[in-house]
């Protein structure tokens, strides 16, 4: 199998699956990807408790070489995607993403999927709010340290979390060291960048309402911090806890450099919401090229082998 993975004991035939909030918001959506050729997986968008319509439009935007948004965690809520999950019939495994709006939200929420018949890899999106006048969760390392540790003392399934990007190296090592503490499956790296802005040249005005046009960067513009953060942390983290790739994937000379870094599993966001499905085909057919032309038969071959400069 040349594009495999395995976390917590899920094999994966295929290393592609969508970001959260990207194409898995309804059912119908969630459905395609996993009729799409290319994906070994998928999973849904951050779920709260209960429905969110999220922010008013426009929300996203496309920039160029990349995008910008502010959505406002739209989603049908737990149970809808509880309820699909535990199921629906699918051929690959599916992810749960969860996301609080709060500490304790995130608490209640771990504690239905705990209770229910689901037996996926849950993701808790630790870019989820904390309490105000406090930066995001995993901005706040005494918080996200406390929050692992109040819910290892009662989730046994499998739990991955998503960070969003971290630029000091003091900030990989610290977060390491709490994520080295907790039997996680899978750390997912990176979430959009934070508050980005950008300009209409026509207009002079933000191109996203919410937030005075404020919004997480992701796409090409994302990837030199992607790339960083995959490796920084694949340096640092136990090999027990396996590693998602996001951020800036666009071509398949992309993806082999999220696993050059150390992931086991892509995820693409921005290319696949302007491409489409269809996408998942072309990257799998570009990394197989690049693969061959390497002599590489396995992502095991060159998983984590980049090379620096002695
Ligand atoms: C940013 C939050 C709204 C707190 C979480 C949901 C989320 C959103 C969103 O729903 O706005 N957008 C992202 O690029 N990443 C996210 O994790």
């Amino acid at each position: 199998q040349a594009l495999h993975a395995e976390i917590a004991g899920i094999k994966f035939d295929d290393i592609f699956l969508n970001a959260s909030g990207v194409h898995c918001q309804t059912t119908a959506e969630l459905d395609e990807l996993l009729a799409t050729k290319g994906t070994g997986a998928i999973i849904t968008k951050s779920a709260t408790s209960a429905y969110r319509a999220g922010n008013p439009s426009p929300r996203l935007s496309k920039i160029p070489l990349g995008s910008i948004n502010s959505m406002g965690l739209p989603n049908e809520g737990l149970d809808y995607y509880l309820d699909y999950v535990t199921t629906k019939q699918a051929d690959k495994p599916m992810l749960l993403s969860v996301a609080g709006v709060s500490y304790t939200e995130n608490l209640d929420i771990l504690h239905k999927v705990q209770d229910s018949s689901f037996m996926g890899i849950t993701e808790l999106n630790l870019s989820c709010p904390n309490v105000p006048g406090k930066p995001q969760t995993a901005y706040d390392f005494e918080t996200t340290e406390r929050l692992l540790t109040e819910v290892f003392a009662f989730f046994t399934k499998p739990l991955g979390v998503k960070m969003p990007p971290y630029f000091d190296i003091v900030h990989f090592d610290d977060m390491a060291k709490i994520l080295n503490k907790f039997p996680l499956a899978h750390v997912n790296t990176i979430n959009s960048i934070g508050n980005g802005l950008w300009i209409n040249e026509d207009t002079d005005t933000v191109v996203i309402k919410p937030k005075g046009g404020f919004g997480g960067i992701g796409g090409a513009l994302a990837k030199p911090t992607a790339l960083a953060n995959v490796r920084a942390f694949r340096q640092r983290l136990n090999p027990t806890i396996k590693m998602i790739g996001t951020g800036g994937v666009v071509n398949g000379r992309d993806v082999y450099e999220h696993i050059l870094c150390g992931a086991d599993l892509v995820s693409v966001g921005t290319q696949l919401q302007f491409e489409g499905p269809s996408m998942f085909a072309r990257l799998e057919q570009e990394l197989l090229a690049i693969m061959a032309e390497k002599g590489y038969t396995s992502v095991d071959d060159f998983r984590g082998q980049l090379k620096i400069i002695e």
